[in-house]
């Protein structure tokens, strides 16, 4: 599945530190979708290696660099939901990592699991959101597949226990990648927000894991204006596709999915205000450092609101036409 030259490469080249590909590339301010895609492998071999989880978890380079390449390479090609987004979220875990110091909150082995379930929580979206089955379930078992073809296996040199151990929690985190189970746990997430972390209290780290896990899978939220306009342009390209196939097949899609009723920016402001805020409002009250990234996104949706200003003056039909340069 993944040409053996592209192994070779990856397998043999030297692992340069993160600053090499990038002087911000640990900054939340940083842009990760600037990184040309070719060289997004060896970022991540170089994230792997700076987080020291080549040597903690005795992972082969032959078997680390096979692992990256099929993953991506199970990533398919819609507008958002594709391998950028998947690096993206797993840059960002990494941002975290050593911006939060998380080896102090978490157990060596939950933040491995973090990490490679940031890589893997979306592979093979079809661009759609499935109404009917959890899309989830079938990303972790594409990422068994992955485990499971021969010398792709990062987990291979694990003591039984910690493999059985890191699969559960793979598997509980790619689950919790789902809107409807981040709004049932959002509750208990303030609690322990209001009562403050506990990390002897297995209960606590694995609400915590789920919280880290949605925050980078929202991230492009946090980056600059111009990194956020461009993301939102490719979810209404997936978006629109979407209500565009239910049109075809005689369905009414919700007016978010219809390209002739969305109001893009009401959107935006909706998501931010009812789903991105009140996470990192959460992750902030725990780690005071991620004041940053919220008010990140408030800039953002400040700049949503002037453009939504300007359609109501200036256009009164629909919004899916326009650009975002105000
Ligand atoms: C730029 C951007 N705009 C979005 C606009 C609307 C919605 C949406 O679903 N609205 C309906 C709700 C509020 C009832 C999602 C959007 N969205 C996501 C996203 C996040 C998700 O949530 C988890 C899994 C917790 C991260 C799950 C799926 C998606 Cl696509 N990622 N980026 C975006
Ligand atoms: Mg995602």
């Amino acid at each position: 599945k993944v040409s053996p030259d592209d192994v070779q490469g990856l397998s043999t080249c030297d692992i340069p530190h993160p600053r090499m590909l990038d002087a911000d590339f640990v900054q939340f301010s940083y842009a990760p979708r600037l990184l040309p895609e070719d060289r997004t492998p060896l970022a991540c071999l170089a994230m792997f290696e700076d987080l020291n989880l080549l040597t903690r978890w005795r992972i082969r380079r032959e078997t680390i660099a096979r692992f990256i390449l099929m993953v991506k390479k199970g990533y398919r090609n819609p507008p958002y939901h594709n391998w950028m987004h998947a690096y993206t979220v797993a840059q960002y875990c990494y941002q975290m990592v050593k911006n939060l110091k998380l080896e102090k909150c978490l157990e060596d082995i939950e933040i491995f699991s973090l990490f490679v379930s940031c890589l893997c929580h979306d592979i093979d979206h079809r661009g759609t959101n499935n109404h009917f089955q959890t899309a989830a379930r079938h990303h972790f078992a594409q990422t068994m597949c992955i485990l499971n073809t021969e010398g792709c296996n990062v987990f291979e040199n694990l003591s039984s226990k910690d493999y059985q151990t890191v699969l559960d929690l793979v598997r509980d985190i790619i689950l919790a990648t789902d809107l409807q189970h981040h709004f049932k746990i959002m509750k208990n997430l303030t609690e322990l927000s209001n009562r403050g972390y506990d990390r002897t209290l297995v209960r606590d780290r694995k609400l915590l894991t789920c919280l880290l896990m949605t925050a980078c899978d929202l991230s492009d939220q946090t980056r600059p204006w111009n990194n956020t306009k461009k993301v939102a342009a490719l979810i209404y390209k997936e978006f629109f596709s979407q209500g565009d196939m239910e049109k075809a097949r005689g369905w009414q899609p919700d007016q978010m999915y219809d390209r002739e009723k969305a109001h893009i920016p009401a959107v935006q402001i909706g998501f931010l205000d009812f789903v991105v805020l009140p996470a990192f409002r959460v992750l902030e009250k725990i780690f005071p450092p991620m004041k940053e990234c919220a008010d990140s996104i408030k800039n953002n949706k400040d700049h949503w609101e002037q453009i939504s200003e300007l359609v109501r003056i200036k256009h009164s039909g629909s919004t899916s036409h326009m650009t975002f340069d105000e």
